[in-house]
């Protein structure tokens, strides 16, 4: 076979096919630091696909699809290099690229296979220089947080989330439950320069109305019978310096909110049975999945605190209106599930795609979940569609037929929703899920049921 051009090396069509579907990734680079060819490892390792890294340079991947690439030592040392490394996804590989010559001993093309490293046994490390470099997370994310993404919608966000860092202004997060908020608001901690001091967090949903208020401001010495005699630092004292983290900002009680509108705006305040007020230097960052500007006009929360909070506002999307972004959680969970609970699973084109078509009302956390039950619970090394929970088939609209014949159209459209409301129920047979699929409120879904299925059941 003539290996001039790099085409012809892939002209037989099997040969390339067999390449492409290598369980081991394949990688090729030519002299201009090109990448050239990569197989559908790519899926694994970066979560993208081969078409849409083809074509780019090494430098838009270097230090953001793995650490510390062997490329550049490859062409400066003209020798064959291998070196441990983590990608972006958290798979543990063993890369090891070769030179390719030219006939004037010149590097054509940097050839790499990069192995997981837990199905490798052996390697021979004869006329090889091994190089194991320990690189960890903190090297292929953006920082120490391990925000995992694909979308333009969350590169987007997370170039405004590292301007915003830059800015002490208070800030407030947007999104459903399991978006990522509160890994966001560490996410802008981590960016900013207050990473070294306290990113201090409180859920106010978790604690009772009449402890948020100590719990954020702290007391005094014989504050309150039943209270620490010693009296208690509260969150606002304790991340002076860093980052105040308020997750589900809605569920601060009316009362507090003035008092905590205060401390944001003159950044001092008055621990509970105390005299003096403490000054603070904190970054606030506020997140819920409520509508707060429906509470503003409910009355049931504060005007000038939503004003005072959302100087920015970051809406993350759900995980369905940004699907690329489920296909490289899904291998980033296999690779952490693979490694906690050292398993060594893969997972077949189907079994993805299912995984791609599904809703995800409970957005990554729910993914997560998902994944890690299928690593403990799959027996067989390849996880595939059969063992897809199957609520996350996509569910098909029922199909319906009606008889017109002498009816009115109330009479037309009731009978159409009785057959959906019946259809839909007997498929999740929960409220919640019927109002999800049906889109419509929980509340009206429940009252449909009843009116539909339990006077069926009741007759
Ligand atoms: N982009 C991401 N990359 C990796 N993991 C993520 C990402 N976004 C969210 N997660 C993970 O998903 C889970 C839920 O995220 P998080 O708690 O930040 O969501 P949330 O929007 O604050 O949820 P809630 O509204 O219920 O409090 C966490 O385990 C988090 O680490």
């Amino acid at each position: 076979m003539n290996f001039d051009n790099i085409e012809q090396v892939f002209e037989n069509d099997n040969f390339k096919e067999i390449i492409d579907n290598l369980h081991d990734e394949i990688m090729v680079f030519d002299n201009n630091y090109t990448l050239v060819y990569i197989n559908k490892a790519s899926y694994r390792h970066y979560g993208v696909s081969p078409e849409s890294m083809i074509g780019k340079k090494f430098q838009s991947f270097d230090g953001t699809y793995w650490g510390q690439s062997t490329l550049p030592i490859v062409y400066k040392t003209k020798k064959m290099v291998a070196r441990k490394q983590i990608t972006k996804l958290g798979a543990d590989v063993l890369t090891v690229s070769v030179p390719i010559f030219d006939e004037n001993g010149d590097i054509k093309y940097v050839a790499m296979s990069v192995n997981d490293i837990d199905s490798i046994n052996k390697l021979s490390h004869q006329q090889c220089e091994f190089n194991e470099v320990g690189i960890t997370h903190k090297n292929l994310v953006d920082s120490d947080v391990n925000l995992i993404y694909q979308s333009d919608q969350m590169r987007e966000i997370t170039s405004l989330c590292k301007k915003i860092s830059k800015v002490k202004s208070p800030c407030l997060i947007l999104g459903e439950t399991g978006t990522g908020k509160s890994l966001l608001a560490k996410y802008i901690h981590s960016k900013s320069d207050r990473r070294d001091k306290p990113f201090m967090n409180i859920n106010c949903a978790s604690i009772s109305h009449n402890l948020i208020e100590s719990e954020l401001f702290g007391y005094c010495k014989g504050a309150f019978s039943g209270a620490n005699k010693e009296g208690k630092k509260g969150l606002i004292e304790l991340a002076n310096g860093g980052t105040l983290f308020l997750d589900e900002i809605s569920e601060i009680p009316i009362a507090l909110q003035a008092k905590l509108l205060q401390v944001i705006q003159d950044e001092e305040f008055i621990p509970i049975g105390g005299q003096k007020s403490i000054r603070v230097d904190i970054r606030v960052i506020a997140a819920t999945n409520c509508n707060l500007l429906q509470m503003v006009d409910l009355g049931t929360f504060r005007r000038d605190l939503y004003f005072r909070l959302n100087v920015f506002e970051i809406e993350i999307p759900s995980l369905r209106e940004r699907k690329e972004d489920v296909l490289a959680l899904t291998y980033y969970y296999i690779n952490l599930f693979n490694k906690a609970y050292k398993r060594n699973h893969t997972i077949s084109n189907e079994a993805i795609k299912i995984i791609g078509s599904y809703s995800w009302p409970g957005n990554i956390r729910e993914l997560s979940h998902t994944i890690e039950k299928l690593v403990v619970l799959v027996e067989d090394i390849e996880i595939t569609a059969q063992h897809i929970p199957k609520h996350l088939y996509v569910y098909e609209k029922p199909k319906t037929t009606i008889n017109t014949d002498n009816k009115s159209l109330d009479e037309m459209k009731e009978e159409l929703e009785k057959q959906i409301i019946i259809k839909t129920y007997n498929k999740y047979k929960n409220s919640v899920k019927v109002a999800q699929e049906l889109k419509i409120s929980q509340p009206k879904a429940y009252r449909l049921i009843k009116k539909y299925i339990d006077n069926e059941l009741n007759k």
